[in-house]
């Protein structure tokens, strides 16, 4: 059995966290068993790496190979044999957010992430991911409500639009896949669209 691999993309504060508790419910309302996860981290080694990746000063290549270090042990130990159990995967990040943070943002070769993408996924990706879009300097206002800024949300309004470029460009190379989201209205808003798009793929 097969299960459902969903992720969850977008800049920090884009609202993602806020919303992915409905999408379990919905799921788990349809009979599906949920997985509850998120990159970096999301398995006991990984979230390791997580508390280093986000607090420690490192250069953009370190940070990138602890990205996939990380993600290849999240899918070995969790989201591989979750889907091999036929459950539905919903994860806060996934290897966008790689090509987005690392490529777009720091400026890494794209052709260094295809690679590791080849290796560490072995073929494992998610069938639909939601794009939590809005301008950076809206986002920024979210997060500073909020919460204190990690070493990657201290980051400047120029790195989050750099960012934002790249998760566009993800989603225009795999339309199927990744579906945007309009993250800049009401949470309830917000709700409307995901849910309208779990309807479309997911009929009763
Ligand atoms: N649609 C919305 N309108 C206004 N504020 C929102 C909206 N959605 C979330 N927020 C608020 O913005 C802040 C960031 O939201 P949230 O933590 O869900 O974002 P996130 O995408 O998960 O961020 P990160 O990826 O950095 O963890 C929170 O204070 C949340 O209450
Ligand atoms: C998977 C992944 C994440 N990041 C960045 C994006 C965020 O700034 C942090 C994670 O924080 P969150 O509050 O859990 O969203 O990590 C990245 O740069 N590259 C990646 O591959």
């Amino acid at each position: 059995m097969t299960g459902r691999f969903i992720s969850f993309e977008g800049i920090d504060g884009a609202g993602k966290s806020t919303q992915i508790a409905a999408i379990a419910t919905w799921f788990r309302e349809r009979g599906d068993e949920v997985v509850l996860t998120r990159e970096p981290g999301g398995s006991a080694l990984a979230e390791e790496l997580r508390a280093l990746v986000l607090n420690r000063p490192m250069d953009s290549l370190t940070e990138l190979l602890l990205m996939f270090a990380g993600r290849r042990d999240h899918l070995q130990t969790r989201i591989v044999p979750a889907l091999a159990g036929g459950k539905t995967v919903l994860c806060d990040r996934f290897t966008d957010s790689s090509f987005a943070y690392q490529g777009g943002g720091r400026g890494l070769p794209l052709a260094m992430l295809d690679a590791l993408a080849d290796w560490v996924q072995d073929g494992t990706e998610p069938e639909l991911t939601f794009w939590f879009d809005l301008p950076p300097d809206l986002a920024a206002a979210r997060r500073a409500g909020a919460r204190e800024a990690d070493r990657i949300e201290a980051q400047q309004l120029d790195f989050f639009d750099r960012v934002r470029a790249g998760f566009a460009a993800r989603a225009e190379q795999a339309p199927q896949r990744v579906v945007r989201i309009d993250a800049s209205v009401t949470p309830d808003d917000v709700w409307t669209q995901i849910e309208a798009v779990l309807q479309r793929r997911y009929p009763a």
